[in-house]
């Protein structure tokens, strides 16, 4: 099985040295237009594969497509990241462009590849992706549900100081500071609503802390998280590449799922060798409701943005 990542930043090498380091692809291809960044982190990654004795072979290559050729996945990590201060939407002018052309060049390669798209703003590079590519929509995923239900996880088992691994929570919506929706009506602590362990005050602070996630992490490291983000979209490689099935919120294309049509949003999908193979609806109350179509709007006024880059 083989994956390629494009773009071997932070993000990008640390995606692939996790499907490495869990043997989920035997085959990675990184690579990135900078010289010699890819090759150097390939060697790296592979170095340490032989400190575990892990046979998963990555390769890195400057612009080299042809070394993607028909990839099972293809994972999209190039663009710019946001600098402290800034919001994920503010990328949209160089990052539309880079994307737009990764996708041109990587499909013709890996005609059957299902692609994750990583790069930020993710609901609307998403859509550029899908619209630029004419791919059918199960085959475009936008990771960022996938990190956010992680962070989600982390802040309520820090709340309520019990595992990670007892904790079962979700976040749908857009991948953004202001449109995340982290359902805390449906978080549980081994099936015991997390409702009943945390007062309103207390679910706030753990919702806030959700949605600032990201920029929390890059006032603190200067630059965008990669440890959390390298490790979401391995998950979401290994549930197509061994058609697991998992139920991981990603951001796909609705045409009417949740009232909402033409846009890409994080919603809970089961993803498997097709990609996207089910949306599941959730019966989400009013409030959640109204929080999902603020979120909708709002990824709107950005995708109107797009357009205007786009024409
Ligand atoms: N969706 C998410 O959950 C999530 C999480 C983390 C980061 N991100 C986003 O992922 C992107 C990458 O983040 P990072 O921290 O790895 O950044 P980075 O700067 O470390 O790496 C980006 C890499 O992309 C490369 N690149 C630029 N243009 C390219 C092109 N046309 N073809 C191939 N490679 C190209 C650069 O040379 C660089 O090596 C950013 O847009 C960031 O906001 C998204
Ligand atoms: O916060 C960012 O800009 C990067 C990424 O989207 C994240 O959530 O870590």
């Amino acid at each position: 099985m083989k994956v390629s990542v494009i773009g071997a930043g932070n993000v990008g090498a640390t995606c692939a040295d996790v499907i490495a380091q869990r043997q989920i692809a035997n085959e990675i291809v990184l690579l990135d237009i900078l010289e010699g960044i890819a090759e150097g982190k390939a060697m790296d990654i592979m170095q340490k594969n032989s400190v575990f004795g892990i046979d998963s072979v990555v390769k890195g290559v400057t612009k080299q497509y042809s070394k993607t050729v028909n990839s099972d996945v293809v994972v999209v990590t190039s663009g710019i990241p946001r600098k402290p201060g800034m919001t994920r939407e503010e990328l949209i002018g160089i990052n539309t462009g880079i994307v737009k052309s990764v996708m041109e060049n990587a499909m013709t390669i890996s005609p059957n590849a299902i692609f994750i798209i990583v790069t930020n703003p993710l609901d609307t590079m998403t859509l550029a992706a899908f619209m630029t590519s004419g791919l059918s929509k199960n085959k475009v995923i936008g990771m960022g549900g996938a990190l956010d239900s992680a962070r989600f996880k982390y802040f309520l088992s820090q709340q309520i100081q019990k595992p990670i691994s007892d904790i079962d929570a979700m976040v749908i919506g857009g991948h953004g500071d202001t449109t995340m929706l982290p359902l805390m009506r449906m978080a549980s602590y081994r099936g015991i609503p997390i409702t009943e362990l945390l007062n309103e005050a207390e679910q706030t602070e753990v919702i806030d802390k959700t949605m600032n996630g990201g920029a929390t992490l890059t006032k603190l490291l200067g630059t965008s998280a990669w440890y959390g983000p390298g490790a979401a979209i391995a998950n979401v490689v290994e549930s197509i590449l061994y058609d697991r099935k998992k139920l991981i919120p990603c951001s796909v294309f609705l045409q009417g799922e949740y009232g909402e049509e033409n846009i890409c949003i994080g919603v809970p999908c089961i993803i498997g060798k097709e990609g996207v193979e089910k949306i599941v609806e959730l019966k989400l109350n009013k409030s959640e409701k109204e929080k999902f179509d603020l979120s909708a709007k709002s990824i709107r006024e950005t995708n109107g943005e797009l357009r205007n880059i786009l024409t």
